[in-house]
């Protein structure tokens, strides 16, 4: 660690929000810069700083600041250097100038301890002396907080956090219950809180600790899609987490019970815990799906009278089930149509469109992603957007309370609602979505329900179908086009478990057999680099490997590094930032891993004037990094239809690469090809619903690469992740069925 002391000379770069800044600091004639988050620091002050010194390849050394102090001026000149720097509210040059000069190198300690002396100088009256005695004790607490957050270890940035949120009680909420940061303030999990309360002294078993981690472990199972969890799991979850006997535990759940922070209903004899606001949007879904089922009472002859029409106009011959879909999609509220690829899903949400344009209604289309967006608009002619852009999203908080432009105060204007790729929208896009429409419209729902679900809580297409209470039409024939793919016919075989051969002569389902995971990293690269660009006609980046895990040699981690390292090698050219365990280079193809949806996002045109702008970035969008710039500490990502969005180094760990993703996160994407590297896995992970889900992401090829005996037993293996939700239950609940 190195130690530097100086006055700050001038402040280079502060980022407002958090306090990140660059400092210049000086002492005697020699300049050094401090880099770091100093939120409480001005022009003028002395500081004590110690970390590391870094050599920067443009602005050369600089020190990365860890810990920092200051040293109250304590002559006339340093105090007047300092009160001249604006860092007190309420003073400027000139009366720093008078004030100096009455008070000499006595001014500082006159300002904390008897600030209602100010009053004595020519100009300052009572009222002004007490407001800059407010200002100095502000900036005093602000100061003494840190250096109190400091002894548990929590970082500046942090730190400005609590403070901004506790002011003054922060004192007795880290002394006495820290889990409540945890509730509190983004950013802090249990884990963080639960370091605190160690250095703080608080007790294992304490009540708050034992509430804190319970909850903990619910939020965790919502981060894996759950709503709700089966009490004895949740029990033994918690007690492995907090070390302490399940016997204290069952006052607590009570109290959390009381507290209304959880909710726990009784399901075939077991209990089944939920987060209250997964019960509660899962709950609302179920009413407000129950208010937009209603039935129309337009005749059948009316409307087969009319599908007639449309098909005779387009030349098209729909079966029934098709019909029945459109029919259902006219007579109801609400409607569900689902199927596997090539079933006609899109031919029929096309006649639909064109019922309703005929009957003269307005229609939107939309779905949960810009791929599938994109592709939904560019097979129906129509415009249609991403849900969150549909519902005009506002950027303001976070998941469960996202704000929308579109809601019950502020409704869609349409007649009639189609969302494709359904079983990607999780439990509080479902809610977000509901509440901007209004009974009487009309919502017709389209997906693949056995895809896998989506991303976010919940299992929303499957419940709603599961629940018998709506109107679900299933397409199942595969048409003739569709009957040529063999992408398509492998999909409906390993969905039904059927045993697939590879077959050598196949156009666009390739097996590539290899046996160790080295020659299918090197049979991957070559594919990507040589062989599939030409054959589908697309480019490398194009091109996604997708693969079950994220450990292991053939894992999202490691298969990145080394398609990295084959694709954008590290050049001299090209700037890098090393983010946890990986590092991030101008070039690279990257993912964002989380909803963020205060992230601004610009398109630009040539002259880099905005195009298009708004906010919001999800968990799954796929970009490209274009700059990272260590000056500024800004990564600039562009997104799909150029949507470029700059990060600011610190949020660096929302981005991972993505040469290779997880099939998980590839659900609702669409590429031109797919290269599937199977080679063993764990038994829970390796099941038909992911292969499947895997395979239909390819649109003129998929390259399996690996081995046989692997992708047969994934077929075999019907046993899925089991995803706890209560929808279904709740639907029956509002419908009186259960
Ligand atoms: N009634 C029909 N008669 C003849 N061909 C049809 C009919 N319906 C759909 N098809 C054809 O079947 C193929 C698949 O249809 P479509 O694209 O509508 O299915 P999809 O379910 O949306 O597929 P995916 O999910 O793979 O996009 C297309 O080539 C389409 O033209």
């Amino acid at each position: 660690m190195v130690e530097l002391q100086g006055y700050i000379d001038r402040i280079v770069f502060r980022n407002e929000e958090n306090g990140y800044s660059v400092l210049c600091m000086k002492e005697g004639n020699k300049e050094e810069f401090l880099v770091g988050v100093f939120p409480d620091v001005s022009e003028g002050e002395y500081l004590t700083a110690r970390g590391e010194m870094n050599v920067h390849p443009i602005y050369g050394k600089q020190l990365r600041v860890q810990e920092y102090e200051f040293t109250a001026p304590s002559d006339a000149a340093s105090t007047l250097k300092y009160l001249s720097s604006g860092a007190i509210k309420g003073i400027g040059e000139a009366l720093a100038t008078r004030i100096v000069k009455k008070f000499g190198d006595d001014t500082f300690r006159i300002m904390e301890e008897e600030p209602e002396r100010l009053a004595e100088v020519k100009g300052i009256s009572m009222r002004k002396a007490l407001e800059i005695s407010g200002a100095v004790a502000g900036k005093r607490d602000l100061r003494q907080a840190m250096l109190f957050l400091q002894q548990y270890g929590i970082t500046q940035n942090l730190g400005m956090k609590i403070y901004n949120f506790y002011q003054g009680r922060l004192y007795q909420v880290i002394r006495e219950n820290p889990y409540k940061l945890a509730d509190d303030i983004d950013g802090v999990g249990f884990r963080i809180a639960d370091e605190i309360a160690s250095k703080a002294g608080i007790l294992p078993d304490s009540d708050f600790r034992i509430r804190s981690g319970i909850l903990y472990v619910l939020e965790q199972a919502t981060g894996q899609g759950h709503t709700c969890l089966p009490m004895d799991q949740l029990m033994q979850e918690a007690r492995r987490l907090l070390g302490v006997e399940i016997d204290s535990m069952n006052d607590r759940i009570m109290d959390l019970i009381m507290d209304k922070k959880i909710v726990v209903k009784t399901k075939e004899d077991i209990q089944m815990v939920y987060s209250s606001v997964s019960y509660y949007t899962e709950l609302t879904i179920a009413q407000m799906l129950k208010d937009l089922n209603i039935k129309d009472t337009i005749t059948s002859d009316e409307i087969s009278a009319k599908i007639k029409a449309i098909e005779t106009e387009q030349d098209i011959a729909l079966d029934d089930r098709q019909r029945l879909a459109v029919s259902e999609a006219v007579n109801n509220g609400l409607t569900i149509i689902t199927g596997g690829p090539g079933t006609g899903k899109t031919t029929t949400i096309r006649t639909i469109i064109r019922y309703f344009e005929k009957e003269g209604l307005d229609i939107l289309l939309a779905a949960p992603t810009g791929r599938a967006a994109k592709r939904m608009k560019e097979a129906t002619g129509c415009e249609a957007k991403t849900v969150h852009r549909l519902l005009e999203l506002s950027g303001m908080v976070g998941e469960g309370a996202t704000s929308f432009g579109r809601n019950e105060d502020n409704p869609l204007e349409t007649d009639v609602v189609i969302i494709d790729e359904v079983s990607m929208v999780d439990i509080f896009l479902m809610k977000s979505l509901l509440r901007a429409l209004v009974p009487g419209m009309r919502l017709i729902l389209v997906g693949d329900v056995n895809q896998l679900p989506s991303v976010g809580p919940g299992n929303v297409l499957r419940d709603m179908i599961y629940s018998d209470a709506f109107p679900v039409v299933r397409l199942e024939k595969i048409f003739r086009q569709a009957a040529e793919s063999d992408i398509i016919m492998n999909a409906h075989r390993i969905n039904a478990g059927e045993m697939v051969e590879p077959r050598p002569g196949s156009r666009d389902f390739l097996f590539i057999k290899r046996d160790n995971p080295g020659n299918i990293i090197g049979a991957t690269i070559t594919l990507l680099k040589d062989k599939l660009p030409n054959y589908v006609n697309s480019s490398t980046r194009d091109i996604q490997v997708l693969t079950p895990m994220r450990k292991g040699l053939l894992g999202v981690e490691q298969l990145n590094v080394a398609l990295q390292e084959a694709l954008n090698p590290p050049d001299p050219s090209k700037q890098e930032l090393t983010v946890g365990s990986f590092i991030l280079r101008e070039g690279d193809k990257v993912m964002q891993i989380k909803n963020n949806y205060q992230m601004e996002w610009k398109v630009l045109n040539s002259y880099r004037m905005p195009l298009d702008e708004g906010v919001g970035v999800f968990n799954g969008d796929m970009g490209i990094v274009r700059e990272i710039n260590s000056y500024t500490e800004r990564i600039t990502v562009e997104f799909e239809e150029g949507r470029r969005v700059e990060y600011e180094f610190k949020q660096a760990e929302e981005l991972e690469l993505a040469y290779a993703v997880t099939i998980h996160k590839s659900q609702g994407s669409e590429y031109p090809a797919v290269i599937l590297p199977l080679l063993g896995g764990p038994r829970m992970l390796m099941n038909r619903n992911l292969l499947y889900t895997g395979v239909t992401r390819a649109k003129s090829c998929v390259c399996i690469v690996g081995s046989v005996h692997t992708f047969q037993e994934m077929i075999a293996n019907e046993q899925e992740q089991k995803r706890y939700s209560g929808l279904k239950d709740r639907i029956k609940e509002v419908y009186e069925l259960a």
